[in-house]
């Protein structure tokens, strides 16, 4: 296996194809295969078992083996493993990162930045391992006492979304490794095989067989495995990343046996710069976050706000700032901007940008159209469209493309307004050198979280989430996140002569 890669491995154990259960490789029941894609150049350059809801049993009583022993690990145990695997996928990291470019698309730069981000969980959760304490409570009765205790909840299913695979199966990994659960990871057709990588660097770092197991699967494989691990009676936690929509399903099918879920879902972003905004700093954290993997995260600015009095130099900062963007493939030299993962955010990125056009948007710099140099891959030029209101689709829903859209506003009650008339809530952005504002903006905004003259406000040391339709649950950050793998249990002492 491996021998169709465009690129050669340092370590060719990464190049294994397989799913791993029970520390085992392992194929579909059926057989069956299916093709991952390089969306800088649109072919197949490997391909993996298509699992289906038979192969989920296995995995599951795999994981729930693990768990019995695993989840009797002293806490400094799961540290140190922690510890190791995080200095496996460190040592990893260029294998990992040019696999991260052939499943994503994006830019060899942005593949490092995402392993660097992606460890910062590792080693966090290293550290929370050890930190889990329960409580001690004197009762209202004489004579009686209560304690709690934290325990690992059971076997985690993660069912990880595409656009960062390697730090989204981490951040969720960690945690419930560090909380003493096992997991079986369900990673997205688009990028199995930076899940794979990662779950034998975490065997090799001394995890049991079991501890982490992944089951791959294609399109057409992803409801059905995805509903399998849910409804499976001996799984105890999902924690989801990806739209709203399918949010929706994986929580309703969680509602009916009561299972604890994470849901980390879709966002609309606001982004809003005053007047009196600090412009070469806001235009600097804008260009990080919007062309962040082409647009294609779920904390992107989605919607720009400008205050009139600054609106006309803003949006000319942003044209001279986009044309330094070079499009290419993303092993290709210098390349800044890569393709978009699947060929459907083209389709959605076009209909977007037509829209806008029709409603009277104008277009600034770019074409709003996908590349037709012939490629294959799925490049979009970096679009900057201005005059957006708030009635366009751009407006309305998660961009997840190339497409930058400018608004204009005048009064701070009319742009609180406007952030917030969406039905989500992940995480806004506010540009303003008014320390009153600041502190109004940051209470205002409807969002789990906010940054104020920060556009990138995701880290392990912060809670990771969304309020309203962006989700429940949070990742990260301390105590929190590690408490979504747990159960509190409390019991009560009655004590004789006290
Ligand atoms: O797209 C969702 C996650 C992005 C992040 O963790 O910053």
């Amino acid at each position: 296996m491996g021998s169709q890669f465009p690129f050669t491995l340092a370590d060719s154990s990464l190049g294994q194809l397989n799913c791993l259960v029970d520390g085992e490789s392992v194929v579909a029941k059926s057989g069956k295969r299916f093709d991952v894609i390089d969306p800088g150049s649109g072919k197949s350059w490997a391909s993996c078992p298509d699992c289906r809801e038979e192969d989920v049993d296995a995995a599951v009583r795999s994981s729930h083996r693990a768990f019995q022993s695993y989840s009797k690990w002293t806490p400094r145990q799961r540290a140190q493993t922690l510890l190791k695997w995080h200095q496996e996928i460190i040592a990893a990291r260029d294998d990992l990162a040019k696999i991260l470019v052939h499943e994503t698309g994006k830019p060899l730069a942005e593949a490092y930045g995402e392993l660097d981000y992606a460890t910062t969980f590792t080693w966090w959760f290293v550290g929370e391992a050890e930190r889990v304490q329960g409580s001690s409570i004197v009762s209202a009765i004489p004579g009686r006492r209560a304690v709690t205790i934290k325990q690992p909840v059971g076997v985690a299913a993660a069912l990880v979304p595409w656009n960062f695979p390697i730090a989204l199966t981490l951040r969720k990994a960690s945690a419930a490794l560090a909380a003493g659960c096992t997991m079986i990871v369900k990673p997205s057709p688009e990028t199995p095989i930076t899940a794979l990588s990662v779950a034998r660097l975490a065997l090799k770092a001394g995890f049991p067989p079991g501890a982490l197991n992944v089951l791959t699967t294609s399109l057409e494989g992803t409801p059905g495995l995805a509903e399998a691990l849910c409804l499976h009676p001996l799984v105890k936690k999902v924690t989801f990343t990806g739209s709203t929509r399918v949010g929706k399903i994986i929580s309703g099918l969680c509602a009916r046996n009561l299972k604890k879920s994470t849901m980390e879902l879709g966002g609309n972003c606001p982004f809003i710069i005053f007047d009196d905004a600090n412009l070469d700093q806001a235009l600097g954290q804008l260009m990080g976050l919007k062309w962040r993997h082409a647009g294609q995260a779920c904390v992107s600015s989605n919607r720009v706000y400008v205050q009139r009095g600054v609106y006309d130099k803003f949006v000319d900062l942003v044209i001279n700032a986009a044309a330094l963007l070079k499009m290419g493939h993303g092993m290709a030299e210098g390349t800044t901007l890569g393709p978009v993962t699947t060929p459907r955010s083209l389709d959605r990125a076009e209909e977007m940008a037509k829209d806008a056009l029709a409603k009277g948007a104008k277009i600034v710099f770019g074409t709003g159209l996908r590349d037709a140099s012939g490629s294959g891959g799925y490049f979009m030029e970096p679009t900057v469209l201005t005059n957006i209101t708030d009635d366009m689709l751009m407006s309305q829903e998660e961009i997840f493309a190339p497409l930058l859209g400018i608004s204009v506003f005048d009064t701070e009650d009319e742009v609180i307004q406007r952030a917030n008339n969406t039905a989500m809530g992940l995480t806004s952005y506010a540009f303003t050198k008014n320390v009153d504002r600041l502190w109004r903006l940051f209470e205002l905004l409807e969002a789990g979280m906010v940054g104020l003259n920060t556009g990138n406000n995701s880290s392990a040391e912060a809670p990771f989430g969304g309020i309203k339709e962006s989700g429940s649950g949070k990742e990260s950050g301390k105590d929190v996140a590690i408490e979504e793998f747990m159960i509190t249990k409390s019991g009560t002492f009655t004590i004789e002569g006290l």
